[in-house]
């Protein structure tokens, strides 16, 4: 970029982590409309929070609703999204944050993307794999009833494409494991990592 010059900050993310006593990461939950990012990320935020772990969600609430909002659900508009919310995790985690993120992400091309824009080391995807009639049933906004009358258009598992993970660094299967069991099986894999600043 002609022009722009960084400054080199006198305080970096290693001072923080050290001054905090745990380390930054980014917690990608990614599934279909329903399958449980939402609640996973809520509960498992909770468990962090409670141990002094700093935390913060982003999810549609204030993404969509604030910085992409004008996004559309288009393969294209999509794919922004889930860049520029890329770029925003990545400030998290400098700032020392640890990130639980909560977003459809459909395509693997952005997953793979915000896994460089973050760091690999500081990157650890959920996939949330509830299966579609699953989530159809639960239908918690309506959406999908919608999506079947062709109300809404482009609605992911209906006429817009879920590309599932093939390697996560962890499934959660919300329709056989209970709320707080997938919160210990998510704790388990994520606290050491957290805690080692
Ligand atoms: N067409 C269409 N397809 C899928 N979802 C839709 C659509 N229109 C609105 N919604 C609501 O928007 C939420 C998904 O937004 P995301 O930003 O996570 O989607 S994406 O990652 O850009 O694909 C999603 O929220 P969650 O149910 O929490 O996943 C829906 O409530
Ligand atoms: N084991 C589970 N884990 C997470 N959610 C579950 C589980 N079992 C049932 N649910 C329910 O499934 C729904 C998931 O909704 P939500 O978290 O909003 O999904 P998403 O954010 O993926 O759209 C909630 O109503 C939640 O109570």
């Amino acid at each position: 970029m002609e022009h722009i010059h960084p400054h080199q900050h006198k305080i970096v993310r290693q001072d923080r982590l050290r001054k905090q006593g745990h380390g930054s990461m980014v917690i990608w939950f990614t599934g279909l409309s329903g399958s449980g990012k939402s609640t996973l990320a809520s509960a498992l935020e909770a468990r962090l929070f409670e141990e002094g772990i700093r935390t913060y969600i982003l999810d549609g609430d204030n993404i969509r609703a604030g910085l992409n909002k004008g996004l559309s659900f288009s393969d294209e508009d999509r794919k922004e999204n889930i860049r520029r919310i890329g770029e925003v995790a990545k400030l998290f985690v400098d700032a020392g944050v640890v990130v639980l993120s909560a977003f459809i992400s459909p395509f693997a091309s952005e997953r793979q993307l915000v896994r460089e824009t973050v760091g690999a080391e500081n990157y650890f995807e959920v996939f949330v794999d509830t299966p579609l009639e699953v989530c159809e049933q639960r239908d918690v906004k309506g959406l999908y009833e919608k999506a079947r009358r062709g109300e809404i258009k482009n609605f992911t598992g209906i006429d817009s494409p879920f590309e599932a993970p093939q390697a996560p660094d962890l499934r959660i299967e919300t329709h056989k494991l209970s709320l707080e069991e997938a919160v210990e099986v998510l704790y388990k894999n994520i606290s050491t990592r957290i805690k080692k600043a």
